[in-house]
């Protein structure tokens, strides 16, 4: 199997407290993986040290076989969505995601707005985003990972804050970009949406991540 993520060894601390101790992941082209576990066990973590925004103490992470901090330095073509991303709060939410695809300008004006219209947002909208609600910025991150059309996705979160018809949409979105064959690598504490949507489970416990067992899902499954 071409793997799109390996992480081998992979241990990181802060100030001497480790948070996330060997772990050992392997995700598949086209797998769509979950990763579960308590308030501060260490899911965002693991997903910023894969998008190449916090580096490892120790161990490798390969991205599409590329070895991150050595043959790249941010793993290219990863759509990520990651809590409270930053935005420019002057501009409006069209002008932000135009702002961030002029980057690697691979995608047209036409394609960042289907992103925002897919998450419920209007592109035409002129407000500026600091006057968006919660709910309207966590749209706009996930227009923002989608809208290169990358093959892998890194999503920490994506239904927090949401409406519900915009929590059901982006589940269809997600549903969508698997039958695409994209790479998908999910956190969520509704235990059922990752159960819906994942291929495989972990947990993170005590800085180690294990496989799902019917002990953990029972655990979860009482949220
Ligand atoms: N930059 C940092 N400096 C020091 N400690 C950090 C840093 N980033 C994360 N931590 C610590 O790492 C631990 C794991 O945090 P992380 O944000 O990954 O948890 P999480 O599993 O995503 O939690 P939640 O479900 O609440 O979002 C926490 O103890 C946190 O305080």
């Amino acid at each position: 199997m071409v793997y799109a993520i390996e992480l081998q060894d992979i241990s990181k601390q802060f100030s001497g407290h480790e948070v996330l101790k060997n772990i050992q992941l392997k995700i598949g082209q086209g797998q769509t993986v979950g990763i579960v576990g308590g308030n501060g066990s260490g899911k965002s973590v693991l997903f910023k040290l894969i998008c190449g925004f916090v580096v490892p103490t120790s161990g490798q992470i390969k991205i599409r076989q590329q070895v991150l901090g050595e043959q790249i330095d941010f793993p290219e073509g990863v759509g990520v969505f990651i809590n409270e991303p930053g935005y420019i709060e002057l501009f409006s939410g069209f002008k932000n995601l135009q702002y961030l695809a002029a980057i690697t300008n691979r995608i047209t004006d036409k394609q960042i707005e289907k992103a925002m219209q897919l998450v419920g947002l209007n592109p035409k909208n002129k407000a500026k985003v600091k006057d968006y609600s919660l709910g309207m910025k966590q749209k706009l991150g996930i227009a923002q990972a989608i809208m290169e059309n990358q093959d892998i996705l890194i999503l920490d979160e994506p239904f927090n804050a949401l409406d519900y018809k915009t929590y059901q949409d982006v589940k269809e979105i997600i549903k969508h970009l698997k039958e695409q064959q994209k790479t998908i690598l999910l956190t969520s504490h509704h235990f059922a949406d990752i159960e819906e949507l994942c291929d495989e489970i972990f947990v993170i416990e005590d800085g180690e991540l294990i496989p799902l067992t019917d002990h953990y899902k029972k655990q979860f499954m009482k949220k």
